[in-house]
């Protein structure tokens, strides 16, 4: 049976995750798509950190070693930053590639352009793992709420975050020394300002918005902080409250179709539906007009649950039945 040839870009905590996850799962994956999966490329940056890691793969610096090999059916996309990755996915895309991508700050840029790009080339694209780690909330949106108008969405977006606060609380570890621990485990960026800061979850709930309202809230106008004025203090006072700290984006639609975003900590009390969510773990409660309430929970960050949802994207894409990704 003729293999699926896939590429990765980036072989860092994410592409590394995939990687493994192709091999470990290589003979599910088989079964599941009717025809094995064989990584034929990785492009990376600095080709000395890299051993030749298997017999068939090619690893290379050179983005035309996937755009230029017809044989590639798929591309996973795992590096950091807008450049070059938009313009590689582009260039996927043309070049007639589906394409799976995890970088958000790239998609929440440009993910309007690459989604009518991959329709016009009749190509599919997969960002589920741009959005709270392993959970499927790109897929459950898009196949699963049709019917119903989302009104609210609160979010749990950055695992980092989640994880230091929780830390900090839990553990009475000092900042630093719980950042330094989501770094060890591959939760926080290369450089971790945009998870401290806010502005991975901001970017993570721009993609929501997208998806869900068909447009992005006036920038200008959403409030924005992260968590590296929370104090200890501060911590312990929302505990004595019966509340605790948390990293929420929130956006909201009102009657007259106007979009409300906010990214900031907030003190919740028990009831909250993200007070019990804990650690690395993201959730998004939404509300919606025919079902009311619902949140999903799990891992937000790390190497295997973003690899989960690369390749369950790389599944929908390949497999017959499914209908087509749809483009909002
Ligand atoms: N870590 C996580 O939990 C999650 C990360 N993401 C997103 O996934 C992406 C990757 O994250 P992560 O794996 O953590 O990052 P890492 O920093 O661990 O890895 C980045 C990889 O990208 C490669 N790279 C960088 N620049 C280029 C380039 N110009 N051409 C080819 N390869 C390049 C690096 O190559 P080299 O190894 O040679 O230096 C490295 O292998 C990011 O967009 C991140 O936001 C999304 C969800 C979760
Ligand atoms: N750095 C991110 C990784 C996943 O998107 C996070 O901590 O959530």
């Amino acid at each position: 049976m003729k293999p699926i040839q896939v590429a990765l870009i980036g072989l860092g905590t994410v592409g590394c995750g995939v990687y493994q996850t192709l091999h470990i799962h290589k003979q599910r994956l088989e079964i599941q798509l009717g025809a094995p999966v064989e990584l034929t490329t990785v492009v990376i940056e600095n080709p000395d950190k890299h051993m030749k890691i298997a017999e068939k793969t090619t690893i290379s610096t050179d983005i035309s070693d996937i755009l230029y090999n017809p044989e590639i059916d798929v591309v996973f996309e795992a590096i950091n930053g807008k450049e070059p990755a938009f313009t590689y996915l582009k260039q996927c895309i043309q070049a007639g590639k589906h394409v799976v991508t995890a970088n958000k700050e790239m998609f929440a840029a440009h993910g309007r352009e690459l989604k009518e790009l991959a329709q016009k080339n009749e190509v599919q694209i997969g960002y589920d793992a741009t959005t709270a780690g392993g959970i499927p909330i790109i897929q459950t949106i898009s196949q699963l709420f049709r019917a119903n108008q989302i009104q609210q969405v609160q979010a749990i977006l950055n695992g980092t975050s989640n994880y230091i606060l929780t830390q900090m609380r839990d553990h009475q570890l000092p900042f630093s020394t719980a950042l330094k621990q989501a770094q060890k485990w591959g939760y926080a960026e290369a450089d971790p300002t945009n998870d401290i800061e806010g502005y991975d979850a901001f970017y993570k709930l721009m993609i929501l918005s997208d998806l869900i309202f068909d447009r992005q809230p006036d920038q200008k106008n959403i409030r924005h902080s992260g968590i590296t004025g929370i104090t200890d203090e501060a911590i312990e006072k929302a505990q004595q409250d019966g509340k605790r700290i948390k990293h929420i984006a929130s956006i909201k639609y009102d009657e007259t179709g106007n979009l409300t975003a906010e990214i900031e900590p907030i003190a919740v009390p028990k009831e909250h539906p993200l007070y019990a969510v804990e650690g690395v773990d993201n959730a998004i409660h939404l509300k919606a007009d025919i079902v009311g309430d619902i949140t999903l929970t799990g891992p937000g960050a790390g190497a295997f649950p973003t690899a989960s949802a690369m390749v369950e994207d790389l599944c929908l894409i390949l497999s017959k039945q499914s209908a087509p990704i749809p483009v909002s």
